[in-house]
């Protein structure tokens, strides 16, 4: 087992462990959303389908408008429509024009667009009042062209990736099976929420925090409850956890004689290393049972966030193949100081804001990791090497809660 390790060395020996899912599934694009794409989707469509109008206005022969202007209208002869659905069916002969909206192909002999607010109608012809622009017409295949793999396997599907795939004419997408991930909460002290608070009790926030983190890192999250401090009790819940593709303990971790979750992965399992040079978050232990590869988070609860975003993401990630990172870091002007750890990198709770000026963060205040409320006022860690502070003005590493890039 390796001990106080740096936070690149956890993340190799994690993601070294982790064995990419192979099975998908088919899902409706009604429930792809938060998913990530199996399979490089090639476009069925071009999109736009055909050369269309990007405004509103008049399909005319480009060349019989150049001299339109206020002073010189020219008029044209309104042969018919183009609504968007109903292509005109005709071609637009000289002195003619179609009157067309966004959307509607442009009809065959036109070539240009003049906006409808560039016109005056009368009767059943039309003044136009600038020459017409072939810069209002969009071409077949602009967008989308068919054949042409415009969302790749490993994709997270976000709202716009979901929209592209319909765009591209799929009712339905092959996606990677969601890892069943279990999150294990251990000790005597933590009860669940609406059970009475016995004296020097603590609510179990801790699975409700992962299940969260764990879903929108894309796994499916299943909450075993919580087992209390004893050796035999953690063997029985360990022994039935069924099918799983990642287990996170909670709490159990660190020096104490209660701190049974790292002495039962001893004995039954392989720490691959315990205690990484961070704060908050240093006891964490990463092990295998039984082949699960069981990632054993600190019971404090921004100890149990920070280390899932840092390494729980990452491991997610791995087992659905997404291309995406799971965190990244941006800089940031320091709005207030910052304290530096002697010996460990530091992730501090911030307050993340964009101004004219450009990004600045604050501190939430007191960095104890038993202050849960620092991860809801906080949106961001600010992350500081070992013996590195930060005062007002300074430059610093910030890494976004909520988004990735
Ligand atoms: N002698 C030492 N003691 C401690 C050290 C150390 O290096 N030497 N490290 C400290 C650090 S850092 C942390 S972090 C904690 C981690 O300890 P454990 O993982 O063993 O966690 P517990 O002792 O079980 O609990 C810590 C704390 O968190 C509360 N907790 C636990 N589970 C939950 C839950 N599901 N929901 C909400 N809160 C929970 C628990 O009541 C404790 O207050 O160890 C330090 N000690
Ligand atoms: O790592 Mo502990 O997480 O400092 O409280």
């Amino acid at each position: 087992m390796r001990q106080n390790i740096s936070v690149e060395d956890a993340l190799e020996s994690i993601l070294s462990q982790a064995r990419p899912i192979a099975e998908s599934e088919s899902v409706p694009l009604s429930a792809a959303f938060q998913r990530v794409l199996a399979q490089d989707l090639p476009s069925r469509v071009f999109h736009p389908d055909a050369d269309d109008s990007a405004v509103d206005g008049y399909a005319v022969r480009g060349e019989e408008t150049i001299t339109a202007s206020v002073a010189t209208p020219v008029r044209l002869e309104v042969v018919g429509e183009a609504p968007a659905g109903r292509p005109f069916a005709g071609e637009v002969q000289r002195g003619q024009a179609v009157a067309i909206y966004t959307g509607a192909p442009i009809p065959k002999g036109a070539n240009a667009v003049v906006r409808v607010e560039d016109t005056v109608r009368d009767g059943s012809g039309v003044w136009l009042l600038k020459p017409a622009s072939p810069a209002d017409i969009r071409h077949r295949g602009d967008d989308l062209r068919q054949g042409e793999v415009y969302l790749h396997r490993g994709t997270w599907l976000n709202a716009a990736r979901v929209a592209l795939a319909a765009a591209m004419g799929y009712p339905s997408l092959p996606v990677v099976r969601r890892p069943r991930v279990g999150i294990l909460s251990t000790g005597d002290e933590v009860v669940e929420p609406g059970q009475p608070l016995p004296y020097g009790g603590v609510y179990n926030s801790n699975s409700y925090a992962l299940a969260g983190q764990v879903q929108e890192a894309g796994g499916e999250a299943v909450v075993l409850g919580k087992v209390p401090d004893s050796l035999e009790a953690l063997g029985r819940s360990l022994a039935g956890v069924g099918l799983l593709d990642v287990l996170l303990t909670s709490g159990g971790v660190s020096m104490g004689k209660y701190d049974l979750v790292r002495q039962m992965l001893e004995k039954d399992g392989r720490i691959h290393f315990w205690k990484v040079k961070i704060q908050p978050g240093g006891p964490v232990l990463f092990a295998e049972y039984r082949g699960l590869p069981v990632l054993g988070l600190p019971g404090n609860p921004v100890s149990s966030m920070v280390v899932f975003h840092l390494f729980g993401r990452a491991l997610l990630f791995k087992l659905l193949g997404r291309s995406d990172a799971p965190y990244a870091g941006i800089q940031a002007t320091a709005a207030t100081a910052f304290g530096a750890n002697p010996s460990k990198r530091a992730y501090r709770r911030g307050i993340l804001r964009w101004t004219p000026e450009g990004f600045t963060v604050e501190t939430t205040g007191n960095q104890s990791s038993g202050v849960l409320r620092s991860m809801v006022e906080g949106n961001a860690l600010v992350m500081l090497e070992p013996g590195e502070s930060a005062r007002v003005g300074d430059r610093v590493t910030v890494i976004p809660l909520g988004f990735t890039v």
